[in-house]
Order: structure tokens, then sequence, then C-alpha cells
């Protein structure tokens, strides 16, 4: 079963606590997801209960040994940028979900990652998820490469 790091706020703002709540449900279909927790009502804007450098080595080591990651990105959070960032680097295949509905503008260092390939950013709107999910992870298993360049 597929590794899977979901990133969404939590120091950024809680808001989409509920809704990441739900993603990540989806997201059991096609594999482990490591941190479940970004959807837990019990953590607040504080965060996990633990030294933050742990935190951060943690999550490191997770996004290190996930072989996908999705982002729900429409709540800005600096946590978030940081994760895709490294997600880049380490040349994952990555999914941004931006809310159509939420009233911002997405960072062109997002939106600018886009390729279709190695790295998907998406408007949705909730009801489209289980459909953007279905062909993400099936262009996935169909052998995309993961190291296609962000342009
Ligand atoms: O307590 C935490 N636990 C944790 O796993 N994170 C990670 C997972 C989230 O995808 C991301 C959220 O970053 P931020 O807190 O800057 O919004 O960082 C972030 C925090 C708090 O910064």
């Amino acid at each position: 079963m597929a590794d899977i790091y979901f990133c969404g706020s939590i120091r950024g703002g809680r808001q989409d606590a509920e809704l990441y709540a739900r993603v990540i449900k989806m997201l059991g279909e096609y594999g482990q997801v490591l941190t479940e927790h970004v959807g837990h009502k019990e953590i607040g804007e504080k965060g996990d209960d633990m030294d933050e450098r742990e935190i951060h080595d943690r999550n490191m080591k997770w996004l290190d040994q996930a072989e996908f990651v999705v982002a729900e990105v429409s709540q800005p959070s600096l946590g978030v940028g940081y994760e895709i960032g490294q997600a880049v680097n380490m040349e994952k295949r990555i999914l941004c979900l931006f809310r159509e509905s939420c009233g911002r503008s997405l960072s062109c260092m997002i939106r600018g990652l886009h390729n279709d390939q190695s790295v998907v950013v998406k408007d949705y709107k909730e009801a489209d998820l289980p459909a953007i999910l279905k062909e993400f992870f099936s262009e996935a298993n169909n052998g995309v490469e993961a190291s296609q360049p962000c342009v």
C-alpha cells in the first residue's frame, strides 16, 4: 500500500480541519495516510503536543517515506508551503487542491508548480474530489514519471 503525506494548515488556521478529515478519509482508498493527525479536531492552532524540532524531523521522515503528497492549500500555511517545496526537491508526485470558493488567490509559487505530471494543482469543489483523486492516482499508477521538470 502506498504511503501518502497529506498537508493541511495547522498554525495557519484550523478553519478547514473537518474538510481535511474528509479528504484524508477519501485518501484511505489509495494508501496509508501518514499525517492523519492533520484532520483531527482535537489538534488546534497550537499543533501537536510535542517538541517543535521533533515535529519537524518526524514530518520530514514521513515526507521522505511517502510516495504521494496531497496538499489542501486553500488556507495559507507556511508549513504546508514548506512541505510542498521539500516534496518538489524530493521528486514526489504532488497534488495541490485549492477550493475555488475560498475567496483567496493561490500563491504563484504553488500554482506555478503545475506541470500536469509530477505536480498537479487543481481548483476544486468538494463534490469533485472523488473524481480528481481517482484521476491523480490512476495516472500515477500508469507510470507517469515523478521527476518531470516543473515548467
Ligand atoms: O503541530 C504541527 N504538526 C504538524 O504535523 N505540522 C505540519 C503538518 C501540516 O501539513 C503543516 C502545517 O503547517 P502550519 O502549522 O504552518 O500551518 O505542518 C505542523 C504543526 C504546527 O506547525
